[in-house]
């Protein structure tokens, strides 16, 4: 695996190396020596994955200190485009985002450190996106900022959403915790 970085600090693309033959595929997607070159946490206490049809946009969430977390994505099936929005006040890119797609046939994965709020469309039926966090879900430190909210554009114009992704607040409304 490579790991690059980005122009977001504690944001990285994990160029994700795929081991083909006759039976087929062979990805590793987490290596502690890898990630200690690059200072990155390797020690995730949780990981789950989901399953979407084309069009749905989940996110944008994160979870709010003490139980914020870093979070390592990649897509197992289909194809997505992850977007992140930084809300580290006191970062140089507070309140930019950066898009990528990960997918089925690229293999990239995206680390995504404290402080930036995730989200994504699926671009096919059946994109299975797999997640490991550095913390777990405490319910009471989840946190959201509306997809359409900052200035993202998502070229779907009926995204698939939950009633929580909708009803979260827009970017400006939000006071970060970061
Ligand atoms: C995260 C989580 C969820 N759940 C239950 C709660 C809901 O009944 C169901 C789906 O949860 P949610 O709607 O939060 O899932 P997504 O909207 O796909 O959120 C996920 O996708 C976006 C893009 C992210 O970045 C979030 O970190 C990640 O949680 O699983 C649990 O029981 N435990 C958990 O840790």
């Amino acid at each position: 695996m490579k790991i690059v970085s980005t122009e977001f600090e504690n944001l990285f693309i994990m160029d994700y190396s795929s081991y083909k033959d006759n039976r087929g595929e062979f990805v590793k997607t987490i290596h502690k020596q890898t990630f200690d070159e690059f200072g990155l946490e390797s020690v995730f206490t949780e990981s789950f994955y989901s399953v979407s049809a084309k069009d749905v946009i989940r996110g944008m969430h994160y979870q709010n200190p003490p139980e914020d977390h870093v979070k390592l994505v990649y897509v197992l099936t289909g194809a997505i485009i992850d977007v992140v929005l930084d809300i580290r006040k006191e970062s140089i890119t507070y309140g930019k985002y950066f898009f990528v797609e990960l997918s089925q046939n690229n293999r990239n994965g995206i680390y995504i450190g404290k402080g930036f709020a995730h989200g994504f469309l699926a671009l096919e039926d059946d994109t299975t996106v797999e997640y490991h966090t550095t913390t777990s879900q405490h319910k009471e430190f989840e946190a959201g900022i509306r997809y359409d909210s900052f200035g993202f554009d998502w070229k779907v114009s009926k995204p698939i959403m939950s009633d929580r992704d909708l009803a979260f607040q827009k970017f400006t409304e939000t006071i970060s915790l970061f």
